[in-house]
């Protein structure tokens, strides 16, 4: 959610993992002319319609298609021998609620905080385009909340991170976990190619997606 503290998060993440990129949904903002008014005459900064998804999923296709090659055109250092893996951040508020990306995440977290503490934070920012009088009762709040009920209706299963932790504690958390999902992609815990693929925690998804692609034969025996 929005303020829920997500660049922090992944900003520390990014530090502390290796070969790591990242995408903001924010940098996929349609131009402010294209931003609709609503009725409630707001412009409409928080549906998905103001967002260029097309664009944010082609960004997340190139990285999949060649992690390295998108690692070295963002300017991230490759470090082959961290491991081989490869992992790609998506940060944003309105990450689930787009079809074509809700199947591709590994994980997919979600920061709350209650709503005072929601409506302090955003209070306390500065948006290249500031909230006017009453936005966020308005517009933020019912938008967040129409779209959490629909991803939640739609079955989407996500991680809820408890945004008033502290930023340590979150990071810790959230970096555990991650190793701990690296580990359970390791080649010998990979799917053999008949037997069915047992249930992740978390659907379909890609699973090892982060995993750069190699030939069975020459993978290490551990990430
Ligand atoms: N764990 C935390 N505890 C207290 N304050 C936090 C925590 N994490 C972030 N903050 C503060 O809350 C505000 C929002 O943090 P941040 O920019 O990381 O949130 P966001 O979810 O990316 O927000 P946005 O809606 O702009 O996408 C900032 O002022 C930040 O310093
Ligand atoms: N990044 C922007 O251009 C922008 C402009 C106006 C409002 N916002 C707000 O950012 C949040 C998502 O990070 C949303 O709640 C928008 O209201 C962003």
């Amino acid at each position: 959610m929005t303020n829920g503290g997500k660049t922090t998060l992944t900003n520390s993440l990014l530090k502390a993992l290796p070969n790591c990129c990242v995408i903001h949904q924010d940098d996929f903002y349609k131009p402010q002319d294209q931003i609709a008014v609503g009725e409630d005459g707001f412009k409409q900064w928080d549906v998905l319609e103001s967002l260029d998804m097309a664009a944010m999923l082609d960004t997340v296709q190139a990285w999949l298609s060649s992690p390295q090659k998108f690692a070295r055109a963002h300017g991230v250092g490759i470090q082959p021998e961290a491991s081989d893996s490869h992992i790609l951040l998506l940060e944003g508020f309105l990450l689930y609620s787009y079809k074509p990306l809700v199947d591709l995440y590994s994980r997919r977290y979600f920061l709350t905080v209650p709503y005072e503490e929601c409506k302090w934070r955003r209070s306390t920012r500065n948006y290249a385009v500031p909230d006017p009088p009453g936005l966020f009762d308005g517009h933020v709040w019912p938008m967040y909340q129409k779209y959490r009920q629909e991803m939640e209706a739609d079955g989407v299963e996500v991680v809820y991170l408890d945004g008033m932790k502290s930023r340590e504690e979150l990071f810790r958390e959230v970096l555990e976990d991650i190793q701990n999902s690296l580990l359970n992609c390791s080649p010998e815990e990979l799917p053999a190619p008949t037997p069915a693929r047992p249930a992740r925690p978390q659907g379909p998804g890609h699973g090892c997606s982060h995993r750069t692609a190699r030939p069975a034969a020459s993978q290490p025996d551990s990430v």
